[in-house]
C-alpha cells in the first residue's frame, strides 16, 4: 500500500506494517566485504537491546527480513522471562556461512554494530562461530560471546545446552514425577554447537537418540560418541525427525518447524529444544496443546547462552551463569502448573509472565520520567 503525503513523499506502509511492533531496523550494505545484514531492535523496556548474529543463505531479503523481525520479538520475551535488564533484537546476516565469511566481512558487520553506539550487543548465533567475532572486536565494544583469550566469557553454546538439560528434567518430572533422563527416547533435529552438546550428555545419562542433521560429519562423531556409553544412536533422515515416536522432540537447528505440515505427524510426549521460534505461527502452540503433547516455549529453555553474555558485560562468573540456567527448571515448572490451571497453552503462560514485566517497567520509568525538568520548547 503507498500513499502520497502532502509533502510528496510516496510512504511504502507494507513496510511499516511489517516493522510496526519495533523500535529500528537497520539494513547494512558494505559491497567491499560483500555484507549485506540486518539488524532488528524489538524493544528496548527493560534495556539496550541484546541478541546474536545469524548466517544464513537466505534465498530472498524478505525472507532475511522476516527471521530477523521475528528473532529480535523472541529476545524481548526471552530477556524478560530470564530476569535480565535487556530488551530484544537480533542480526542477521545474508551468505553461506561456509563460503561467504571473511575477515573484512565480519569488521565491516563490527562498524554498523559501533554505529548504534550500545542500542544493540550482538554475538554468535546459527551459521556464526566465537571466531568470527574476533575480527568485529576491532571494530566495536558492543559484542559478547567471544573466546576467554579476548576476554569474553568464551561458547554460549554450552550454557544453551546445560539450559535444555533443565529443561527435559523440568518436563520429565511434570510428567512422569521423576527427573531422570535415562531409559527414554529423544529425537534430535540439528547437531550443531547446541544440539551435538545435548546429545552427547543424553547418550552419557543412558537415553535412546534419534538424531538427524545436514551434515553428515556430525552424525559420524555422534555416532562415535555412543561407544562407552549405555545410550544408542540412530540416524534417520532429515524430514523422517517428525515421524519418529518418542517420548522427546528436541529440535536444535531451524525455527518454524512446528508447522502445519510437521504438527500433525508428531507422536512424542513433549518438544524441548533450543532452536528460537519453533512454532510457525502462535495458533501451532495451540494445536500441540489440543493433541495432549507438552511443549516447553523456546525462549524459555534455551536461554542459557543470553545469560552468559548478559553476564559477561557484568565481568563474567561462571556460578553465577549456572545458578541463573538452573532456574530454567523452576521456571518451566511454574509455567506448566499456570497453563493446567488456566486452561491455556504454555506459551500464553510464558508470554503473560513477561508481559507482566514488561508493564511493571513501563510503569516505573513512566513514574521517574515524570520527577525530569520537562523540555522547554522556545519554539512554541
Ligand atoms: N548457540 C546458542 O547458544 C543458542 C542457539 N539457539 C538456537 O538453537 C538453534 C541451534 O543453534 P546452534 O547450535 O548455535 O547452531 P549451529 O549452526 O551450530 O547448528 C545448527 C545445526 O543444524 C543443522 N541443520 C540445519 N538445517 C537442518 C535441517 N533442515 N535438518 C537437520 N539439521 C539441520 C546444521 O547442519 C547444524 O549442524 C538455532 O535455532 C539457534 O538460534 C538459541 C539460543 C542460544
Ligand atoms: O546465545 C547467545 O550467544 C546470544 C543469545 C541469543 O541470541 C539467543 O538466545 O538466541
Amino acid at each position: 500500500m503507498k500513499q502520497q503525503l502532502e509533502n510528496n513523499v510516496a510512504v511504502d506502509h507494507d513496510i511499516f506494517q511489517k516493522f510496526s511492533g519495533h523500535e529500528q531496523v537497520v539494513f547494512c550494505n558494505e559491497p567491499a566485504s560483500g555484507l549485506q545484514a540486518i539488524i532488528a531492535i524489538h524493544n528496548t523496556t527493560l534495556g539496550p537491546a541484546l541478541g546474536g548474529t545469524r548466517m544464513r543463505p537466505y534465498e530472498s531479503v524478505d525472507e532475511a527480513l522476516e527471521d530477523v523481525l521475528r528473532l529480535s520479538e523472541g529476545m524481548t520475551y526471552k530477556c524478560a522471562a530470564a530476569d535480565l535488564d535487556f530488551g530484544g533484537g537480533k542480526a542477521v546476516i545474508i551468505g553461506d556461512p561456509n563460503e561467504a565469511k571473511s575477515a573484512a566481512l565480519f569488521r565491516a558487520f563490527g562498524q554498523y554494530i559501533d554505529s548504534l553506539n550500545g542500542r544493540f550487543y550482538t554475538g554468535t548465533d546459527m551459521g556464526t562461530t566465537m571466531d568470527d567475532f574476533v575480527h568485529t572486536i576491532k571494530e566495536t565494544n558492543f559484542i559478547n560471546g567471544v573466546p576467554e583469550a579476548f576476554g569474553g566469557s568464551g561458547d554460549s553454546s554450552i550454557p544453551t545446552a546445560q539450559g535444555v538439560i533443565y529443561g527435559l528434567k523440568a518436563t520429565n518430572t511434570f510428567l512422569s514425577g521423576s527427573d531422570s533422563l535415562a531409559g527414554k527416547c529423544y529425537a534430535i533435529q540439528g547437531l550443531g554447537k547446541v544440539g551435538f552438546k545435548i546429545a552427547e550428555h543424553l547418550l552419557q545419562a543412558g537415553a535412546d537418540i534419534v538424531v538427524t542433521d545436514i551434515n553428515k560429519e556430525l552424525i559420524a562423531l555422534i555416532e562415535q560418541k555412543a561407544t562407552g556409553t549405555s545410550g544408542t544412536v540412530e540416524a534417520v533422515a532429515n524430514d523422517e525427525i517428525y515421524n519418529i515416536e518418542a517420548d522427546f522432540f528436541v529440535p536444535c537447528a531451524l525455527g518454524g518447524i512446528i508447522n502445519d505440515f510437521t504438527v500433525e505427524k508428531l507422536r512424542v510426549h513433549a518438544v524441548v529444544g533450543s532452536a528460537n521460534n519453533q512454532l510457525r505461527e502462535a495458533r501451532h502452540g495451540k494445536i500441540l496443546h489440543d493433541k495432549g503433547i507438552l511443549y516447553a516455549p523456546d525462549y524459555i529453555v534455551n536461554a542459557g547462552g543470553l545469560i552468559q553474555v548478559a553476564d559477561e558485560l557484568y565481568g563474567s562468573n561462571k556460578e553465577r551463569v549456572l545458578a541463573k540456567t538452573k532456574a530454567i527448571y523452576n521456571s518451566l515448572v511454574e509455567i506448566y502448573k499456570e497453563a493446567n490451571m488456566e486452561y491455556i497453552t504454555t506459551v500464553e503462560a510464558a508470554n503473560r509472565k513477561c508481559e507482566k514485566r514488561l508493564e511493571e517497567q513501563r510503569r516505573r520509568s513512566n513514574f521517574f520520567a515524570r520527577s525530569r525538568r520537562p523540555k522547554w520548547n522556545i519554539r512554541e
